[in-house]
């Protein structure tokens, strides 16, 4: 991916620091619909944060607002360094945008489209013929570069449609759910590509209603409902504000259960299940030390363990917890 961010058009504003996007108490309203409710985020340069909430949550209006295409009703935020309301020209020269409309022109070829975006940017006839080359080569879009993007897949059109918000080399990227409607190998593809942007320097925000897809990209994740931020964090530590981790059991007898469950309510811990005939037991414990605690309580009953599990919690949990909540989170 060597080369995929140059050349750049920009550099970065001397005066932007290290965060790359920040919003400060930012709301916007269409009418009475409040769809931002003072939002702060902020994602600092080299990093990927994620949106991550349902439709109509609010991701695209922040989206939006972040790369001046609406203005704010209240609030401030910067990308780049540069402020969305003074100076939105600034930000435009400075970032790509991949919507859920695609931007690429299904008439044109994928070749034809790179071409057209880096005239359009300013580049000379040989120069966007050699940027388009670049991009198409690091996007594997060669092959079909000369097809008409109409007869492209969901996924090579997504590729070609990040391919054609890099022609400027931006310095932020926005990912307005980069792989909805894609299959597993699709998306994974388009994750090794924004891995290899970032490890350039590239600074992402990704809206996404996939948790698997912030847990593996983001840095820091902004859960939004109803177009407040209801939870923040890293992945870990969205995790560590709900989820427990817990030490599943499966033991070696109908009786061992009833056996282990009072010898580990004896110890302090407060074990779920086996009333119901099964041998399992899942035990919430703070901390890994506790297994080995988990196991010496049972080895001093008696009991013996034919399988044990460690979970950690998901962020699926952080969800069906922030949906208890917030009732408009879908669990
Ligand atoms: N132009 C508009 N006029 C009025 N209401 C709007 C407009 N655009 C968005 N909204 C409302 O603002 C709220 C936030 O919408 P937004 O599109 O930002 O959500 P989202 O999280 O991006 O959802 P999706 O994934 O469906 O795009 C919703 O209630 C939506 O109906």
């Amino acid at each position: 991916m060597s080369g995929l961010l140059m050349p750049p058009v920009t550099q970065p504003d001397p005066g932007s620091g290290d965060l790359m996007i920040e919003a400060d108490a930012v709301s916007k309203s269409y009418g009475t619909v409040h769809a931002l409710d003072s939002v702060s985020v902020s994602a600092r340069r080299g990093s990927v944060l994620a949106l991550l909430g349902h439709n109509g949550a609010g991701k695209t209006t922040l989206v939006n607002v972040l790369t001046t295409a609406l203005p704010l009703s209240s609030g401030r935020a910067s990308v780049a360094g540069y402020d969305v309301t003074r100076d939105p020209f600034e930000i435009r020269r400075r970032i790509g945008l991949t919507g859920q409309f695609a931007s690429v022109d299904t008439q044109l070829s994928g070749r034809d489209n790179l071409v057209l975006i880096a005239r359009l940017l300013g580049a000379g006839r040989r120069a966007a013929r050699s940027r388009a080359e670049e991009l198409l080569e690091l996007f594997e879009l060669t092959t079909v570069a000369d097809r008409r993007a109409s007869g492209y897949s969901g996924g090579l059109r997504r590729r070609l449609d990040l391919a054609v918000s890099l022609v400027g080399g931006p310095q932020v990227i926005f990912l307005d759910e980069p792989t909805t409607g894609l299959d597993p190998s699709s998306r994974l593809k388009l994750w090794e590509i924004v891995e290899g942007l970032v490890e350039q320097g590239a600074t992402v925000l990704l809206t996404t209603q996939y948790l698997e897809e912030a847990d593996r990209l983001a840095d820091s994740i902004a859960v939004l409902s109803a177009g407040k931020v209801v939870a923040s964090g890293t992945a870990d530590e969205l995790k560590a504000t709900v989820g427990r981790r817990t030490v599943t059991l499966t033991l070696d007898s109908d009786d061992a259960p009833a056996r282990a469950g009072a010898a580990l309510r004896g110890a302090g811990f407060a074990p779920v299940g086996g009333e119901d005939g099964t041998r399992g037991l899942v035990v919430p414990i703070d901390t890994t030390r506790e297994i080995a605690d988990v196991i010496r309580t049972l080895d001093q009953v008696g009991v013996e363990i034919t399988e044990l599990a460690f979970g950690e919690p998901t962020l699926d949990d952080v969800y069906l917890t922030l949906a208890e909540q917030h009732a408009r989170i879908p669990a």
